[in-house]
């Protein structure tokens, strides 16, 4: 057993989530989805469109609370941080204001510099939302996010509608700022060379309404993910899950 008040995993099961869409119409979400997520691990769920996986995110969100089965957070306490495909900023506030306010008491005054740093924001801090690429105000939203200290860290797409060079950065500022601090991470994605080079784990999900079609784990260090070793991960993976390309 852990220490009392040590992050546990993430432990989901959602079973027979139903939405009623304005027509009337019964749409089946999920079938079942149930995984874990280890404590300080990078997870992500990987999945067609449409098959539930932002519906995941919104029931852990606790956005969501119409669903049978459950959800344990890491720590019973812990914040949860989200980072959506909209960075979501506040557009009549800085970047920097935009971090401070999502701050907790706790947190209050915490000195940001080596978190703006290390995302290159350093000398954004005064800019507005509205004077920022989508990239970078990404890269605000990210910031935002870890500069709560989150228990648990949601993704819903973060890298997707960016050129390539600078998704690449931003997946490479995401593993820096990640590796400084390890929180419990789970990212929803498309992209399965991205689940390769972020994850410790990747759950496949089927076509709508999901089920867990099979999970993938993954203990190559971060550092040793090249090009070489990233086409073989995914021809291992497609190997076993013929079609998930
Ligand atoms: N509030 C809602 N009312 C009715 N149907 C909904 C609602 N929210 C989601 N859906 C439907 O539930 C299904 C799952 O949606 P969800 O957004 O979770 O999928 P997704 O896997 O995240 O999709 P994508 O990969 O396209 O982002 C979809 O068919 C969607 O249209």
């Amino acid at each position: 057993m852990p220490p009392a008040g040590a992050p546990g995993p993430l432990d989901v099961a959602i079973r027979d989530k139903v939405f009623t869409t304005i027509d009337g119409v019964r749409l089946a979400a999920i079938d079942a989805v149930a995984f874990t997520a280890p404590p300080g691990s990078f997870t992500t769920l990987i999945g067609p469109s449409g098959c539930g996986k932002t519906t995941t995110l919104r029931v852990i969100l606790g956005l969501d609370r119409d669903y049978t089965g459950h959800v344990r957070l890491p720590t019973a306490d812990g914040r949860i941080a989200a980072v959506f495909q909209e960075p979501r900023l506040l557009p009549w506030r800085t970047v920097e204001q935009n971090v401070r306010l999502a701050l907790p008491e706790a947190l209050a005054g915490a000195d940001l510099d080596a978190l703006f740093e290390t995302l290159g924001l350093a000398a954004m801090r005064g800019r507005y939302p509205g004077e920022l690429s989508l990239g970078l105000a990404r890269r605000a939203a990210l910031a935002r996010a870890f500069a709560t200290e989150p228990a648990l860290l949601l993704l819903d797409e973060p890298f997707v509608s960016l050129d390539e060079a600078t998704a690449n950065r931003l997946r490479a500022l995401l593993v820096e700022v990640w590796s400084a601090r390890p929180t419990t991470a789970l990212m929803v994605t498309h992209n399965l060379r991205e689940a390769v080079e972020l994850s410790d784990r990747i759950i496949f999900l089927t076509e709508r309404p999901a089920r867990v079609r099979g999970i993938y784990d993954i203990d190559t260090p971060r550092s040793e993910r090249d090009a070489v070793w990233r086409d073989a991960a995914i021809r291992a993976i497609d190997a076993r899950f013929p079609g998930v390309l």
